[in-house]
């Protein structure tokens, strides 16, 4: 037997950072949303205990260091399961790209293993435990579109935005997480982004005001960092997008666009500026 799961990319529609937590977390309040952009994860029962893992991507870990696998690992040990799984990745989300792909595959793996291991976990129980494995792994099991809170584990599910094009510009440059909010000064945040006017323009269904409330106070941060992010956020700018911002801790730039010419001329825009660039969908 075969289960399927998608495992889709998320861009961070706004991100702010309210201040850093004594566990060293950051308390943040974001806005997400997924995008048409997946990876595959198919998972089957190899006969044996073990957990083991395939890609055809060269670019992520195989082992323990997969969160697949960690996902995997924490609901053998929770459960005291005694099968095993087999599990293939089919990656397309580009990696450390700031799209949650490695949170989205261990979403996929829990939503997978629930069903391979039959173990009845409800979606509410499955977020719990993915927020032992990432602050964006809750978010990428339920999908949709959510404002986070806490470190990013606190969902409250808001109205998908209005269907519209998102042209993903991924630079050859790999951003660490930590390091972003590692270089973030909380306390000196000139400018916070409202998720209460994100909520209001989705509730709305108003593209023009999701645009306007675009906002990520980590885009500064990356920016200064890597120069490279910050001509390519310049030159999306330019191409005419309806808004322009970088997706969560970076380096992917995010355009949002109403009309499909209009993103595909943008595409080829980027195209020589960018080897890494997608045109895709929000889910709705
Ligand atoms: C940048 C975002 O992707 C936006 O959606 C998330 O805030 C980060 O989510 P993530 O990659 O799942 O993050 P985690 O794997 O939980 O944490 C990676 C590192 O980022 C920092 N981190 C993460 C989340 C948070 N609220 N505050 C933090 O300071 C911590 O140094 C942590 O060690
Ligand atoms: N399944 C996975 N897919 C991609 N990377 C993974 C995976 N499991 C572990 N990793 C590791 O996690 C690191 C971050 O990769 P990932 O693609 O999840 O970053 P990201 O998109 O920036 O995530 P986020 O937006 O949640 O911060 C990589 O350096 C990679 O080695």
């Amino acid at each position: 037997m075969y289960i399927y799961e998608k495992a889709p990319a998320k861009i961070n529609l706004m991100l702010d950072v309210l201040h850093k937590r004594e566990d060293g977390f950051h308390e943040v309040e974001m806005v997400m949303t997924m995008v048409d952009l997946a990876d595959r994860l198919t998972l089957s029962d190899p006969g044996s205990s073990r957990i083991s893992l395939s890609s055809q991507s060269g670019y992520i870990p195989l082992d323990d260091k997969n969160l697949a696998v960690r996902a995997a690992r924490l609901l053998k040990q929770r459960f005291g399961v005694s099968r095993g799984v087999h599990m293939h990745l089919e990656k397309r989300i580009p990696v450390a790209a700031g799209l949650a792909g490695g949170s989205s595959d261990a979403a996929a793996a829990l939503r997978g293993l629930n069903r391979l291991w039959e173990l009845g976990l409800s979606e509410a129980e499955l977020e719990e435990l993915g927020a032992e494995l990432g602050s964006d792994v809750p978010f990428c099991v339920r999908g949709g579109t959510a404002l986070a809170t806490g470190r990013g584990e606190k969902l409250e599910t808001l109205p998908n935005p209005p269907r519209c094009w998102v042209v993903l510009a991924k630079p050859p440059i790999n951003v660490s997480t930590a390091d972003v909010y590692g270089n973030l000064k909380a306390g000196e945040i000139a400018v916070h982004p409202s998720s209460s006017k994100m909520r209001e323009a989705l509730e709305r269904g108003s593209f023009r005001d999701v645009c306007g409330g675009l906002g990520n106070v980590l885009e500064d941060v990356t920016l200064k960092l890597y120069p490279a992010v910050e001509r390519l956020k310049k030159v999306t700018e330019s191409l005419g997008a309806d808004g322009v911002l970088m997706s969560g801790s970076g380096p992917t730039v995010f355009a949002l666009v109403a009309k499909e010419e209009k993103a595909r001329q943008i595409c080829n825009g980027l195209r020589g500026f960018c080897e890494e660039v997608y045109a895709v969908r929000t889910l709705g």
